[in-house]
């Protein structure tokens, strides 16, 4: 399992070794890591041109002892000093080693432009920056660009001039590379309030940052390399954690010699309806290929024909919103909602199936429903939600940009409002649960942005929570299988570069639990 944290406990973790070691030793060790990477990075190091931006604290402290390490080894290392402050110890060793500097001050005070919003057009100072010769030169004609602009320093959006050179360095042919953390994404949620540094790489101290791997910081970060500076021992317990493939693989239900269907787990299936019958068939799908070990099909004549003729190892039953599913046999868990539409009909059924006492898995159409009575999620047995961004923004009341903009803070909000296990999709997939670490699921792709990847997914974590995982294990492993059968049907594990649609990922399944289990 990777652990992330916030920058106040990799702060404090910090404190307690630094009072243990010589001064100046963790920036050292941060230091020797980072220029590792950037010469990793660099096709060959001597007489690379390394173009630092430099901010006024410890962060460019990093960049500048890493460029010095660089110079030493023959790169041409130019800082651009940003800060009203430089770290003066940096600074004098990558003088020493023959860095050179250009210092922004000579064209703009910062303290001028202090307080400037960033993302607003660039005008007066900032403007003078971008169409600075040098500065365009050097930017332009960096094989590298290390950020040490700001690290977990950092607080709200970037001020300038440390905007204008975020700016400038995306559009730069070099390799970004950001220390610590991307500047401008806070390291501690993801949240970017401004302009922000988009890196090709980050390379990280101590421990992983839960800004790093959460949307919009997570795609801001690029490819993230760890460097240890011994901060293990002194870290707290994370506030957000994401799972590995053992991980998921010691979690997922097993199919054990004595196993039969109903040990396997039977779960039910509530989607579809007389004029809406695709979702139903891919939420059974999903639950039929994750290995549910009987999937009930309950819903319109319409869908239940459709579901037939595509799962012939569904059993099916037309029900009426009158009888629900008192009829429909016993089930260890439910799935509620793809295209059950919204009706009071689909209400009426939503309801028969929240009022049983097993686990539920509500999505898509029965969010709508919940989002209209509230009351419909309050039950004793556990639910666990599967809402997109704007569905969790319907359901409390906030606009789906806020919902995107700090998805952690509304994941974790949710949980504790409604009382329910959230699973929160997006590029990064959030599990949240009162009590618990926020789970971040990394295995998504792009190519999984597609309509009707999210029934797979219902059915995914409905087949697990019937085979017996609580909400919290079945959506963190839902959410990690079908996002690894989607890179699987997408070209290969580490993710293809070919359209797949969303039949492609439930039949991709049992490729992607069989390169998991092989190894458990
Ligand atoms: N504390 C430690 O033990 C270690 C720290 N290290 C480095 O030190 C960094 C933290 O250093 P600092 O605490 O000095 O903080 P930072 O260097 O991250 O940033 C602080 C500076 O940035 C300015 N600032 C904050 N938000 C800003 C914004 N939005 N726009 C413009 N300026 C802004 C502040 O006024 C302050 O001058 C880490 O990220 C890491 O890179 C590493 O050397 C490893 C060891
Ligand atoms: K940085």
């Amino acid at each position: 399992m990777l652990t992330a944290y916030t920058s106040d406990e990799i702060r404090a973790a910090e404190q307690v070794l630094m009072a243990r070691l010589p001064g100046g030793t963790l920036m050292r060790r941060a230091a020797t890591g980072l220029a590792v990477a950037c010469v990793k990075a660099l096709p060959r190091v001597y007489g690379s041109r390394v173009v630092l931006l430099i901010g006024s604290g410890d962060n460019g402290g990093d960049a500048l002892y890493a460029g010095a390490a660089l110079a030493r080894r023959g790169a041409r290392v130019h800082a651009i000093l940003a800060g009203a402050r430089t770290h003066e110890g940096g600074l004098a060793e990558l003088r020493r080693v023959g860095g050179r500097t250009y210092d922004l001050r000579g064209i703009s005070d910062p303290a001028r432009t202090e307080g400037a919003k960033a993302g607003t057009s660039a005008s007066g100072p900032a403007k003078a920056l971008e169409t600075d010769p040098m500065l365009v030169n050097l930017i332009g004609g960096a094989d590298v660009i290390v950020d040490g602009l700001v690290g977990i320093g950092g607080t709200g959006a970037l001020r300038e001039p440390y905007a204008t050179l975020a700016r400038m360095s995306a559009g730069s042919p070099g390799i970004v590379v950001a220390v610590d953390v991307p500047s401008g994404v806070d390291a501690s949620t993801g949240e970017v309030e401004g302009e922000a540094v988009r890196a090709h790489l980050t390379v990280t101290f101590g421990a992983v940052k839960a800004g790093l791997l959460i949307d919009p910081g997570a795609s801001h970060a690029g490819t993230l390399r760890q460097v240890d500076i011994g901060l293990g021992p002194f870290l707290p317990a994370p506030g957000v954690v994401t799972l590995t493939g053992p991980d998921v693989a010691e979690r997922m239900p097993r199919a054990e010699p004595e196993s039969n269907k109903y040990r396997r787990g039977v779960v039910g299936v509530v989607a579809g309806s007389d004029r809406f019958t695709g979702a139903a068939v891919l939420a059974v799908g999903g639950a039929v290929r994750a290995g549910a070990g009987l999937v009930r099909f309950a819903s319109a004549a319409e869908a239940v024909q459709q579901v037939r003729a595509k799962w012939p190892e569904a059993v099916t039953k037309i029900i009426t919103p009158e009888e629900g599913v008192r009829e429909v046999g016993r089930v260890q868990a439910w799935v509620l909602g793809p295209g059950m539409g919204t009706d009071d009909d689909a209400h009426a059924l939503a309801r028969s199936v929240l009022d049983s006492d097993v686990p539920v898995l509500v999505d898509a159409d029965g969010l709508t429903l919940a989002t209209r009575d509230r009351s419909l999620l309050r039950r004793s047995a556990p639910t666990l939600i599967t809402p997109h961004a704007g569905e969790l923004g319907r359901l409390l009341g906030v606009p789906v940009e806020e919902i995107e903009e700090r998805r952690l803070h509304h994941a974790r909000l949710a949980a504790a409002e409604l009382g329910v296990t959230v699973l929160l999709k997006g590029s990064t997939t959030l599990v949240a649960e009162e009590g618990r670490p926020v789970r971040v699921n990394l295995t998504g792709t792009p190519w999984l942005a597609t309509g009707g990847t999210g029934d797979v997914l219902a059915g995914i974590a409905g087949a697990f929570l019937a085979g017996g995982l609580s909400c919290y294990e079945a959506a963190s492993c839902a959410a990690f299988v079908h996002g690894l059968a989607a890179r699987m049907a997408a070209g290969g594990p580490e993710g293809g570069q070919a359209p797949i649609a969303a039949l492609d990922v439930a039949l991709e399944l049992p490729s992607a639990i069989r390169t998991l289990t092989a190894s458990r």
